[in-house]
C-alpha cells in the first residue's frame, strides 16, 4: 500500500500525518510503528489519520457518533495513535497540525476569524488561528483525577524517576489523556533529569499515564495588569517516551502549579489563569476559560510531503 503522508510538527513535538478523506484506511498498529520509526521509517512522536467523523462511527468507535450527536459540524476526525501504535484520547499538540493540515487540503477554512470542530476520541475540539499565526485550541473540561481532596493535600500520588533517591508526591490530572505532574525546584534538576525510562508512578495508573516535570518560573504582568504565571517543563510520554513538548502535557503541568498556588490562597482570583509552558522545543500558551475548559495555543508547522510503501 503506497500512502501520500506530510510530515508537520507543533513545538517539535512532531507527526506523520495521512489525509483518509475517504475513511477506508486501515492504520494497523505495525504500520503506525513503521511510519513513526527515526530510521527505518519517516520518524514521529505519533502518527495522525485524517478521516470523516461518520466513517470512524462507522467503523465502531462509539466515541465518534457522540462527537457527531454534539456538533454535527465535526465532520472530520483526529485519529491519534502513539508512535508504538497505541491509540491515545487526545493529542493538544496534534489538534493544531491536524488544523494546518486540514487547511493545506482544502477541508477547512480559519480566515476571518472562522473556527474548526473536530472530532477526537477526547470529544469536539475548536480551533481558531490568532493573529500571530498561533493556533488556539478549546481543549473542553479538564479534572484532577483525585479529585478536590488531592487538590487539598497537593498530590495524589508518587513518582520515582532515575537518580531519585525516594519517590517525590504528584498530582494526577485529566485532559481527556492521563497526566501526572512533578514540581522541582531548580531548572538545573529539570535539565540533568535522565528521562529515557519511563518514571514510575504509584499507584499504577490504570490506563498508563504521561509524566510532567515541572519547574514554576514565576509571574510577569500581563495585559490589563493581570499575573500571568510562567513555567518550565519536561515530559515523558505514555506510548512514545521523552518528546520535546506536549500539548496536554503543558495544560496538565501549568493546571497542576496553577492548583499549588491557589491552595490556602485568601484570594485566588491574584492566581494567575495564563501561563506560558517552556517546554524543549518552543514555548505554549495555557489559559483558563469560562465554565471550566483549558485552552492551548502555539504554533503549527507542515514541514514536508511524499508517498510511502507499506
Ligand atoms: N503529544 C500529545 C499527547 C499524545 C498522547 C499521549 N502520548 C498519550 O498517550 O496520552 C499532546 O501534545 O498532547
Amino acid at each position: 500500500m503506497t500512502v501520500r503522508f506530510t510530515k508537520g510538527h507543533g513545538t517539535q513535538n512532531d507527526f506523520v500525518l495521512v489525509a483518509d478523506t475517504r475513511g477506508d484506511m486501515d492504520l494497523t498498529a505495525e504500520q503506525v510503528r513503521r511510519l513513526a520509526d527515526r530510521r527505518s521509517g519517516i520518524g514521529a512522536d505519533g502518527v495522525i489519520r485524517l478521516a470523516p467523523t461518520a466513517a470512524v462511527a462507522q467503523a465502531g468507535e462509539q466515541v465518534a457518533d457522540d462527537v457527531l450527536a454534539a456538533a454535527p459540524e465535526a465532520i472530520w476526525f483526529m485519529d491519534y495513535r502513539n508512535g508504538d501504535g497505541s491509540p491515545a484520547e487526545m493529542c493538544g499538540n496534534g489538534v493544531r497540525v491536524f488544523t494546518a493540515f486540514a487547511e493545506s487540503l482544502g477541508l477547512a477554512d480559519l480566515s476571518d476569524g472562522a473556527e474548526l470542530a473536530l472530532g477526537t476520541r477526547g470529544g469536539v475540539k475548536r480551533v481558531r488561528r490568532e493573529q500571530n499565526g498561533w493556533y488556539a485550541v478549546d481543549m473542553g473540561p479538564w479534572s484532577l483525577t483525585g479529585g478536590d481532596g488531592a487538590a487539598a493535600a497537593g498530590a495524589d500520588a508518587m513518582v520515582l524517576t532515575a537518580g531519585w533517591d525516594a519517590p517525590r508526591p504528584a498530582l494526577s490530572l485529566d485532559l481527556g489523556n492521563p497526566h501526572t505532574v512533578v514540581a522541582l525546584s531548580d531548572v538545573a534538576e529539570l535539565d540533568a533529569l535522565d528521562l529515557t525510562r519511563a518514571p514510575a508512578v504509584e499507584p499504577v495508573p490504570p490506563h498508563g499515564t504521561n509524566v510532567e516535570l515541572v519547574v514554576p518560573l514565576g509571574e510577569e504582568a500581563g495585559p490589563e495588569g493581570r499575573p500571568v504565571g510562567r513555567i518550565r517543563m519536561r515530559v515523558h510520554e505514555r506510548g512514545v517516551g521523552e518528546t520535546r513538548s506536549c500539548g496536554t502535557g503543558a495544560c496538565a503541568a501549568a493546571l497542576a502549579v496553577r492548583t499549588w498556588a491557589a491552595h490556602g490562597v485568601d484570594d485566588p482570583h491574584g492566581v494567575p489563569s495564563t501561563w506560558f509552558v517552556e517546554v524543549p522545543g518552543g514555548e505554549v500558551r495555557v489559559r483558563l476559560l469560562h465554565g471550566g475548559h483549558v485552552e492551548l495555543a502555539g504554533p503549527a508547522e507542515l514541514v514536508f510531503s511524499g508517498e510511502i510503501d507499506l
